[in-house]
């Protein structure tokens, strides 16, 4: 018993690629040795079990996640339901074929297998949010995730994927451009749906910065979960919400996505997994979803735990709006009937950066209210 306590302990303090990979790559440039090695020190560590109580999610969570069938013709309503009690939900009948979905998960494989000093060549390096890397969210954490991740922020890959693979670049760059060629268009028809059942109509919508391609950013996050021996003392990626519009979710059908449900009439505040169900993806709403519809849609909690026996993979594409624009509540939704605004207007990183020394406590502090209490 013991035993196994001490291999359980010396596991999880292991870093998941057997090398120190989060170190590296979170290394700040410039940033000298000792220095670094005094902040590293305190968060060497994958085990979380000091700081969480790893409350687990009840398998089978009667009043699950719901899945919206696409071609359903109450899709309006289902979405805006979903979007207001859970702010998650799964999509069926998406359009996107099988075909592809092997394709891209195949390179996404191909990505994490590589060895860790070739992937560390076109590691993020200080001011660029493109590349390998550890978990994005790790400097709010004390301790490490059991995760490594790949972001492709700006236009194509092709840069990083020809130092990964010199001889054959092409195929994870073509199965990239055709994934977001057809996400796209599915992540534009969601918030169109979402904004209709706001009650906004069409023109509003026209009009609307959804409507308007040219205001919306998109990037794509590959995220590697690697089997663990001690599950229970680790964490995948930490508990968060999205600071965009929405995220759309492809998993390789690995189980560990959770979200947190808010207390309700069956029960408090819980963990509930995200169940597998094939042929889906996992829609979010994020921080900024939450702001335009002045409160109304839900800004989910979520987390990712990690297995015992299979590798866990994933890609988030994120939609938000362009660096420049600011998103606060629809005006369609706010005046002398619907009431006031909530929250004043925000750009994406600004968001992002609130979040950074605010946590949680980020859109709280956005709050119109809050603004004039403290004026
Ligand atoms: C487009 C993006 C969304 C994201 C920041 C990023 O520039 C690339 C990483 C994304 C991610 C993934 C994990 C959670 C998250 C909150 C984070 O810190 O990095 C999201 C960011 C986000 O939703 O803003
Ligand atoms: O991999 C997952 O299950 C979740 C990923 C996620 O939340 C993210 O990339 O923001
Ligand atoms: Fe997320």
């Amino acid at each position: 018993m013991e035993d196994t306590k001490v291999r359980g302990r010396r596991a999880v303090n292991q870093s998941p690629y057997n090398y120190t990979s989060e170190i590296c790559i979170s290394r700040p440039q410039n940033t000298p040795a000792k220095e670094l090695s005094i902040q590293l020190n305190t968060r060497l560590s994958h085990d979380w079990s000091i700081l969480y109580d790893h409350p687990s999610a009840h398998p089978i969570d009667l009043n699950s996640v719901p899945v919206i069938d696409l071609n359903n013709p109450e899709l309006t309503n289902k979405i805006g339901k979903a979007c207001e009690e859970w702010g998650v939900f799964l999509i069926r009948n998406h359009g996107i074929e099988p075909e592809l979905l092997n394709r891209f998960d195949s390179q996404i494989h191909r990505l994490f297998a590589l060895p860790i000093e070739v992937k560390l060549k076109v590691a993020k390096t200080q001011g660029t949010d493109s590349g390998y890397g550890g978990a994005p969210i790790s400097h709010l954490f004390s301790k490490f995730m059991w995760y490594e991740g790949f972001a492709i922020t700006a236009g194509s890959p092709v840069d990083h994927a020809q130092i990964l693979w010199p001889d054959d670049y092409s195929s994870f760059c073509e199965v990239i451009e055709e994934y977001k060629k057809a996400i796209i268009p599915l992540g534009y028809r969601l918030m169109h749906l979402m904004l209709l059942s706001l009650g906004l109509t069409e023109e509003e919508i026209d009009n609307s910065l959804i409507g308007d391609s040219t205001k919306i950013k998109n990037a794509i996050h590959l995220n590697s979960y690697p089997a663990c021996p001690d599950p229970d003392r680790v964490v995948g990626l930490a508990p968060h919400t999205d600071t965009g519009f929405v995220t759309i979710l492809y998993h390789n059908g690995v189980s560990g996505l959770q979200v947190l449900r808010r207390k309700d009439d069956i029960g408090p505040a819980r963990w509930v997994t995200v169940p597998v169900v094939p042929n889906t993806f996992v829609v979010n709403i994020c921080d900024l979803m939450h702001v335009l519809s002045n409160g109304t849609f839900h800004n989910v909690v979520h987390r990712s735990m990690v297995s015992k026996t299979n590798q866990r993979l994933s890609a988030a594409y994120f939609f938000g709006p362009q660096v420049d624009v600011k998103v606060g509540p629809l005006s369609e939704l706010t005046g002398p009937e619907q009431g006031l605004p909530l929250y004043r207007p925000v750009t994406w990183l600004e968001l992002q950066k609130l979040k950074s020394t605010l946590h949680d406590k980020a859109l709280q502090s956005m709050k119109i209210e809050e603004l004039r209490k403290g004026a």
